[in-house]
């Protein structure tokens, strides 16, 4: 007899990131209960499992969903309110007076929901998110019905959110109570910056990360200009501050990472930290390149994140995987490093391993959960198609992008969400943009 499932997708190509550079051909994956549970040949799934759906993808690579490792989803709204700038001139004349106008939970509920939306349709399944007002981030992730990673935010400086670093961290904890037993909700302690948070805060996340068994969350060695400052202030690089306050470990992961010497590349990889790397965001404000191929070969593990939408311009992984790629060969002169399916791995598993998720997501293997994404290769102007992995990196968009599940669930197919009504959105960016308009220079 056959077994009933919820669903089975039926895909001419499976990419699974794990077992490593591997593609399968004509395979279906079974879905019962938001978990993959069988993947084997579209013959044999059809011998053994009766399924409630059956989606076939006869035009299709199948990959793990995306997974966006550093972002701020509700600056999807500032997206182009301040370009062309270096990062301290944009944060602190642009980006946080702006910021401080237009601050509040509907804010960044619907900032967020636009960004849901603008991921989901690039067939990013899950976002490691840092920004003030977290549940109502939560609120538009869970109507969306994608994954995501939230940074309990910390900063010294007051905003409409909090009023001083004890603040910050208490609203972050009843944030981090509220959602105890949602399936999409994680959590982290995302101190903002070396620059922003003082040492005794620093140790205070510690404290609490440790007791919580959180992971840490930070924006670390961005441009040259913060290392300078730090050592004028501190007589210490930041990554040097921040090891000495205890604050390095498998649990910790910086964005950005951009200037970093030798001696502190090994340093993150004896305490096994991770990285989020940034490649749009950081060649916009001119923060320089970061050294990929240095941290990977010394055994740093490294993601892909977009960082907001108002220093990328976009929430595009296809983009970070493809640049990253192009950038880490041109920088080192050697066409080798970084080959496709590495690429794919920042985007999936090693963003899944740098958020202590990778038991749940960031392959297509049985056991995991079935976030997944299909990207059709049908489009004459992008065949003939050698090899699928290939091109998923150096030759599709995330236009390309057909189908995206989160949980065995079809969040997004062809235009159209589940969960979000497309004039939802369009009320979301008339109602906000003049507010934001008065802040474009
Ligand atoms: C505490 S909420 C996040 C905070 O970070 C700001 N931000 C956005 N992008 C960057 C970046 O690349 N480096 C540093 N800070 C950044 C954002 O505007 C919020 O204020
Ligand atoms: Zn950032």
């Amino acid at each position: 007899m056959k077994k009933q499932v919820d669903l089975v997708i039926e895909a001419r190509w499976l990419c699974p990131i794990v077992p490593k550079n591997t593609l399968l051909e004509y395979q279906s994956v079974v879905i019962q209960s938001g978990k993959i549970v069988d993947i084997c040949a579209i013959t044999s799934a059809s011998d053994l499992y009766q399924a409630n759906e059956i989606v076939q993808l006869t035009e299709h690579v199948l990959i793990p969903g995306l997974i966006n490792l550093h972002t701020h989803a509700a600056m999807s709204l500032m997206r182009g309110v301040a370009d062309d700038l270096t990062l301290m001139t944009w944060l602190s004349e642009h980006i946080w007076p702006a910021e401080q106008a237009v601050l509040s939970e509907q804010y960044v509920q619907d900032a967020s929901l636009l960004a849901c939306a603008e991921m989901l349709s690039g067939g990013i399944t899950c976002f490691n998110d840092m920004y003030f007002y977290p549940k109502a981030t939560s609120v538009a992730a869970s109507q969306a019905g994608i994954r995501a990673n939230l940074g309990l935010v910390v900063l010294e400086f007051p905003t409409a959110y909090a009023t001083d670093a004890a603040d910050y961290l208490q609203k972050g904890f009843d944030a981090h109570d509220s959602w105890r037993g949602n399936p999409l909700i994680s959590t982290c302690i995302a101190p903002h910056a070396p620059y922003t948070v003082s040492n005794q805060t620093f140790e205070t996340v510690l404290t609490y990360a440790e007791q919580l068994g959180l992971g840490i969350h930070t924006h670390l060695h961005e441009t040259r200009d913060e290392i300078a400052q730090s050592q004028t202030e501190f007589g210490l690089r930041p990554l040097q501050r921040l090891a000495q306050l205890g604050l390095l470990g498998p649990n910790f992961l910086a964005a950005h990472g951009v200037h970093l010497i030798d001696s502190e590349i090994d340093m993150l990889a004896e305490f096994g930290c991770h990285i989020a790397h940034c490649p749009s965001s950081n060649l916009k404000l001119a923060s320089g390149i970061a050294p990929i191929s240095k941290l990977l070969a010394k055994g740093v593990n490294v993601g892909l994140g977009t960082d907001g939408a108002a220093s990328n311009n976009r929430l595009d992984l296809f983009a970070e995987m493809r640049l990253s790629a192009l950038l880490a060969k041109g920088m080192s002169e050697d066409a080798t490093v970084i080959p496709a399916h590495q690429a794919l791995e920042m985007a999936t598993i090693n963003a899944a391993k740098a958020m202590g998720l990778e038991d749940k997501i960031g392959s297509i293997e049985i056991g995991k959960l079935a976030d997944l994404t299909a990207v059709k290769l049908n489009e004459s102007i992008i065949n003939p198609c050698y090899d699928p992995i290939s091109h998923l990196v150096y030759t599709c968009g995330r236009e390309h992008v057909s189908h995206t599940w989160v949980t065995g669930e079809l969040r997004y197919s062809n235009g159209l969400y589940a969960n979000i009504e497309p004039l939802e959105l369009k009320e979301i960016i008339n109602m906000w943009q003049p507010k934001l308009q008065l802040h474009k220079h």
